[in-house]
């Protein structure tokens, strides 16, 4: 038997699956219109992460295999997203241009059917998401290697809008020139927090090319499509945006480089079963005030996962806290502390509590 013949059969099984497949998603999707009716009924929310997270662990834990957990949830968040799109098509606003890490956190949340909104700056994505021009931004937050992200920690000081969700992604860089050598590259562009994770890399590679820091990595692959002695630093889904080619994969100097994203909304999040909760305060400049400050989470037994702090700024080695604890603000303990917190605390505002990232 040839090869053709031995594929045939098998084929035909795996066009009648499909067949199945199609019939069961499109009556999920009907049942998606269904609760989207209800939903505007009353003006409720199409966007549900803890629901969508309930999803995608039940569905990694019941699968069978042989495909892998992981491939299973990012087929379910695709199924999901297009279900939801029915109902209403999210906006989300992120930091631009197309092409960033921003812009894949988006996908890796709320799944490609959602319109992306690209923002020129953390303090746009927030503004758009306060104003309603989008349901949601996405914003970053913290990465491995370099800490944390200022601005945002800042806006999220001042802002109405909640912490809806979180998103924690793997970030790898990549090296890309228009045609995919370094023959006559003089300039290897990039933000500067990539340069910056890449630096030994560069240093033991390339060490005589200069190196430029530039608005965002989408902005440097977008230079080294249009200019043949650049070459760029960006993740790979830049380098499909803007037709570029990976000379090298995944340089950064950390392996497990990540950065973690918050999506800001006036979404306040229902317990998913597997939450955390930020926060921010500030205490008097006082010997022993931060622990005083803190021993309510003990008391009722809640850990804290976060610890970051802030010079607030008034010029008197005042400081904000910004705190990450386990659990929801509606479970009875972390309610508890969060209530003794705020009598403590010279400043006491809760960001939102959401599910941990998948
Ligand atoms: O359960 C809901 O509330 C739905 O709208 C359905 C659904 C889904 O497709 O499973 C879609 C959107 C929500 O974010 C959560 C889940």
């Amino acid at each position: 038997m040839n090869i053709e013949d031995k594929l045939k059969p098998l084929r035909e099984q795996i066009d009648a699956l499909d067949a199945q497949i199609l019939v069961l998603l499109n009556r999920r999707a009907e049942v998606a219109q269904e609760v989207g009716h209800v939903k505007a009924e009353t003006n409720a929310p199409v966007f549900r992460p803890e629901r969508e997270v309930q999803v995608l662990r039940k569905v990694a834990e019941n699968n069978p295999g042989p495909l892998q957990a992981g491939d299973v949830q990012t087929i379910f968040r695709e199924v999901m997203s297009a279900c939801r799109a029915l109902e209403k098509r999210v906006v989300v606003a992120y930091l631009g241009p197309a092409g960033t890490f921003s812009e894949q956190a988006v996908y890796q949340q709320f799944g490609h059917s959602v319109e992306g909104m690209a923002c020129v700056s953390i303090d746009e994505v927030f503004r758009a998401a306060e104003a309603g021009t989008a349901d949601f931004g996405v914003v970053p937050i913290e990465n491995s290697s370099e800490g944390v992200i200022n601005r945002t920690l800042d806006l999220l000081l001042q802002t109405t809008l909640n912490i809806s969700g979180e998103v924690s992604m793997p970030v790898h860089h990549s090296l890309m020139t228009k045609n995919g050598t370094m023959d006559g590259i003089t300039r290897i562009c990039a933000h500067s927090q990539a340069l910056a994770q890449c630096n030994a890399w560069l240093n033991q590679h390339f060490p005589n090319i200069e190196r430029i820091a530039v608005a965002s990595n989408a902005e440097a692959a977008r230079m080294a499509r249009d200019d043949a002695s650049v070459a760029a630093i960006a993740g790979e889904i830049a380098a499909q945006t803007y037709d570029v080619l990976i000379v090298h994969a995944h340089i950064q100097d950390d392996p497990h480089n990540r950065t973690r994203f918050a999506v800001i909304g006036h979404l306040q999040t229902n317990p998913s079963g597997k939450d955390q909760t930020s926060l921010v305060l500030s205490v008097q400049n006082k010997a022993g005030a931060v622990y005083k400050l803190l021993s309510p989470l003990s008391t009722h037994d809640v850990s804290m996962t976060r610890f970051e702090s802030r010079p607030a700024r008034t010029g008197a080695w005042e400081y904000f806290f910004y705190v990450d604890v386990e659990g929801h603000e509606q479970d009875e303990n972390v309610a508890k502390a969060l209530a003794e917190l705020k009598q403590n605390a010279a400043f006491f505002k809760l960001l939102g509590s959401y599910p941990f990232s998948l």
